[in-house]
């Protein structure tokens, strides 16, 4: 069996994960899917994971491991095929409104304008539709787009989309967020402008937060904990705490000496697994 705190990288203090109640844990989850030809296919195997309220924590790991299927036993999307996937405390029985998502594609709906875009949570929920408009404005106004109340999704930059898409998420106030490599489309620099705009929102809430990508620096610029996936059947390599300071610049903390050790540390990690997948599909195309 791995459980999370065996496989704890020495830089996390030793007081820290057993004083804290989790919201999210994953007990010796096994994963496996039947694929088209019949056969049983193991993504996940005995992966442990438990995960702080108000934690942000980066999943990485080679191509294909397993990450998304991660999310999506979080989420309630898929079932545990052994194991067992707690979310504050109960076991995932389905979707949970407290959970709110962010993906790679943007899930604005191209019909509706910024404003119901936005307020379509609260709507939803049966929220006086003046009561929704007023809080999606505010909404709007704190990720940077007042004045574009009236576009269409079709109208806005990807970036622009982004930002409705993260105002669409927090309006409903998710005691946790999925996030699988929501930035990964964007252009560079528009990428860490909405880094830091994530930063800053998340640090006004307490919700956990479980963001996928593969990109180390991202997963050690946002992170209170990286998470480092085996190749698959995934499994937890090593957890590693990034001790850098909050509140962060994203664009500049790559450049502190801590920021490259840590990457340095974890990348260590990280190659040797991305060198397994690696070997394995060059091996499966011979
Ligand atoms: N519904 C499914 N049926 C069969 N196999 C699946 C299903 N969903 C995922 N898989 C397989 O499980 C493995 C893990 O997939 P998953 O999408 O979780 O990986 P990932 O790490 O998120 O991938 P990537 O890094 O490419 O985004 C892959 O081999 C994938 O083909």
């Amino acid at each position: 069996m791995i459980s999370a705190s065996s496989m704890t990288n020495s830089s996390i203090s030793p007081q820290y994960i057993p004083r804290l109640k989790a919201s999210i844990e994953l007990r010796n989850v096994t994963k496996r899917f039947l694929t088209p030809n019949g056969q049983a296919y193991t993504a996940l195997r005995d992966l442990s994971l438990s995960i702080a309220p108000g934690e942000f924590c980066a999943i990485v790991g080679p191509t294909g491991c397993g990450k998304s299927t991660t999310l999506g036993l979080i989420s309630g999307l898929e079932r545990p095929s052994s194991g067992e996937v707690q979310v504050m405390g109960q076991p995932v029985q389905g979707i949970d409104p407290r959970i709110g998502y962010v993906f790679q594609s943007d899930a604005v709906f191209p019909w509706k304008n910024v404003l119901r875009n936005v307020a379509t949570g609260p709507l939803f929920r049966g929220k006086p539709k003046k009561e929704a408009l007023a809080q999606a404005r505010d909404w709007i106004a704190r990720v940077g787009l007042s004045g574009f109340e009236d576009r269409y999704p079709h109208q806005l930059s990807g970036g622009m989309r982004k930002r409705v898409a993260l105002a669409q998420t927090f309006i409903n106030e998710p005691q946790i967020l999925l996030m699988d490599e929501p930035f990964s489309a964007l252009d560079v620099q528009t990428r860490t402008l909405m880094e830091d705009e994530l930063l800053q929102l998340w640090s006004s809430t307490s919700a956990s937060v479980v963001f996928v990508t593969h990109d180390l620096e991202e997963a050690i610029s946002l992170a209170d904990r990286v998470c480092v996936l085996t190749a698959g059947p995934a499994t937890v390599k090593g957890i590693y705490t990034i001790d850098l300071p909050r509140p962060r610049n994203v664009a500049e903390i790559r450049f502190e000496p801590r920021f490259v050790h840590l990457y340095q540390e974890i990348w260590e990690d990280l190659r040797n697994e991305v060198l397994i997948s690696y070997e394995r599909t060059k091996q499966r195309n011979q």
